[in-house]
């Protein structure tokens, strides 16, 4: 069990200089007009009136001044306002002094520990042992002191009684009025543009600032304590919320580097540890350290994989030019073998020209059938050239042209036609509406595509689901000057993203007709077709076109096949 604190050692004790009465105390000592209490100075201090009612300094202020008279709110009687004008009214003496005696016999207030803290905070010394710091004011002696010093100065029976207060509540001293240096400052002009000095005691209030805006001293001085006292409470919090804002980014900096030395890690947020030696900087190095050994792997490999095929290309390729090389060996000495036998047999008499005659004619009928099947090769330019182009994911593809299966579909109307031929033979044919389909091949640098133009009319649309198989691309075309139809395209666009069978197919989207004024522009189409979204996880492009000058449409081709193959190979074959 915790014993209660002894005085000598926790606590200390004062006179309170707290006001006697108030709203919250005793009624018979609070201005019976604003309930406040009354207060020994101040604005709070009771005067009398003539018929012998009190009021406090404050609203005899407010009172209105009839031939320099003012009237008692209780019962009217008239009191005499001289030059001093509220100022020169008696002071109620006896009710000062019992306000006095109540406060010095009021229980004795408990200094706690804290507080004397604060007051040390005050860094006011003590007047009468300067190596001391003052904890209390005394009112009567106007002294600071501290606690031992109050003990020992104030141990006399008549000193005893001596009002100490803690110094933080110390009264604040009026400052005397500049013209008037018998007077305390009382007011303050807050008549804008006003040239005087702005504290001013009651004279000057009365005749340097007739009629100016005014306000008490202790009200604009508290006034303006507190304006500063919340203007400073806001730095405070913005202060502390930086000096927390830089040690986060402290900790964060210091979680990136590791940090040194201390070998302690923080948590990463998802119950796990980081810091503590390798930070999220040095782990995140060994991601892509890690990533880039796996991609040299899988390109070894691919690598190893496209030699293997290329390996096994001129192996094949050599194998055939040595098989018609010997074919063509053994069909020239048969042939010379032919000539030497035909010549020596013609030279002979006519029965052995007609006994060798058969032989010779059937071995000549065989060297004529070989002749024609080895023909063509004596036509061919032999090409010693081996073309090579890689797809996407790095497999080798060997031969002249890529091939790919491509559907154009799309409203009727929409320009797929028109596209079409003008791919194939440079030419804005004029077409009609397509019945059925168009199918043909265009070849473009190392491609060669097969293009299937589908027709776009709502009846016609259902057939489209038979192009879809094996195809690597859509080319999907809008009329970009037909902004009526869009959401009718939008609708056709959303069922082809559904079917199974194109959901590896690449998307390319024509804007076609953007010769055409008032044609929607890229953005404006992407944004009302929702592309973005329609086309999540697909590789897709929408290309602005226009099939009469062909603009756009090689651009387009160029996107298609570089969903094949990577662009550097793609550049180098161009021509
Ligand atoms: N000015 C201009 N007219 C175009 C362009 N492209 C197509 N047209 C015209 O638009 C009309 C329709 O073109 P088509 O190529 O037949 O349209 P389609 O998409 O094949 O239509 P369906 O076969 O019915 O599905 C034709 O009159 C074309 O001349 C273009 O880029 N500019
Ligand atoms: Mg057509």
């Amino acid at each position: 069990m915790s014993a209660a604190p002894s005085r000598s050692q926790s606590f200390h004790t004062f006179n309170s200089p707290q006001t006697p009465a108030g709203k919250n105390g005793n009624n018979q000592l609070e201005c019976r007009v604003c309930e406040d209490g009354f207060s020994l100075g101040g604005d709070k201090v009771p005067r009398l009136l003539f018929c012998g009612h009190t009021l406090c300094h404050a609203c005899l202020l407010r009172l209105p001044t009839h031939d320099n008279n003012i009237h008692c709110p209780f019962d009217r009687q008239p009191t005499p306002i001289g030059p001093s004008g509220v100022w020169g009214l008696k002071k109620n003496f006896a009710l000062l002094e019992l306000l006095e005696r109540l406060s010095l016999s009021r229980s004795d207030a408990v200094l706690l520990p804290e507080v004397l803290v604060k007051q040390r905070e005050l860094g006011i010394s003590c007047d009468e042992d300067e190596d001391h710091l003052a904890v209390l004011y005394c009112t009567v002696c106007a002294s600071h002191l501290c606690l031992e010093c109050s003990e020992r100065t104030h141990a006399t029976r008549t000193l005893h009684k001596h009002k100490r207060i803690p110094l933080s509540e110390k009264p604040r001293e009026k400052p005397r009025c500049a013209d008037h240096s018998s007077h305390p400052v009382e007011f303050v002009c807050l008549e804008e543009g006003c040239q005087a000095a702005p504290l001013m005691c009651f004279i000057c209030k009365d005749y340097k600032h007739t009629k100016h805006k005014h306000m008490l001293l202790e009200q604009e001085a508290e006034r303006i304590r507190v304006t500063i006292t919340t203007a400073l409470q806001h730095i405070k919090r913005v202060a502390q919320d930086l000096t927390d804002s830089a040690h986060k980014l402290e900790c964060v900096a210091r979680m990136i580097e590791g940090s040194a030395g201390d070998g302690v890690g923080e948590p990463d947020g998802n119950g796990g540890m980081v810091g503590g030696g390798s930070g999220t900087g040095e782990e995140a190095r060994g991601r892509v350290r890690q990533y880039f050994t796996q991609l040299r792997e899988q390109l070894n490999r691919q690598e190893t994989q496209a030699m293997t095929a290329l390996d096994a290309h001129i192996r094949e390729r050599l194998c055939s030019i040595r098989q018609q090389q010997e074919d063509m060996t053994t069909l020239l000495s048969q042939m010379v073998a032919v000539v030497v036998d035909g010549e020596r047999a013609v030279q002979q008499d006519d029965g052995r020209v007609v006994g060798a005659g058969r032989e010779l004619c059937a071995r000549l009928a065989a060297l004529t059938t070989q002749e024609q099947q080895l023909a063509h090769l004596s036509t061919l330019a032999p090409d010693p050239s081996i073309p090579i182009t890689f797809t996407k994911d790095n497999r080798i593809h060997i031969g002249a042209r890529i091939e790919m299966r491509v559907v154009t579909l799309g409203l009727d109307g929409a320009g797929k036609t028109s596209i079409l031929f003008k791919l194939k033979q440079d030419e804005f044919v004029s077409t009609i509406p397509t019945i059925g389909f168009n199918v043909e091949t265009i070849e473009y640098k190392n491609f060669k595509f097969t293009v299937w133009d589908v027709g776009g009319q709502p009846k016609l649309r259902p057939l489209w689901r038979h192009y879809y198989f094996n195809t690597q691309a859509v080319i999907f075309v809008v009329d970009a000057t037909d902004a009526d139809r869009l959401t009718e395209a939008q609708t056709e666009l959303n069922k082809l993203m559904t079917e199974r069978e194109l959901k590896d197919a690449s998307l390319l989207i024509f804007a076609n007709k953007e010769n055409w004024d008032g044609a929607l522009g890229v953005a404006a189409l992407t944004d009302s077709l929702g592309l973005h979204k329609l086309c999540l996880g697909r590789s897709w492009h929408i290309q602005p076109c226009d099939a009469q000058s062909g603009t756009g449409l090689h651009q387009g081709l160029d996107w298609l096949a570089r969903q094949l193959v990577p662009s550097e190979v793609l550049n180098n074959s161009a021509g």
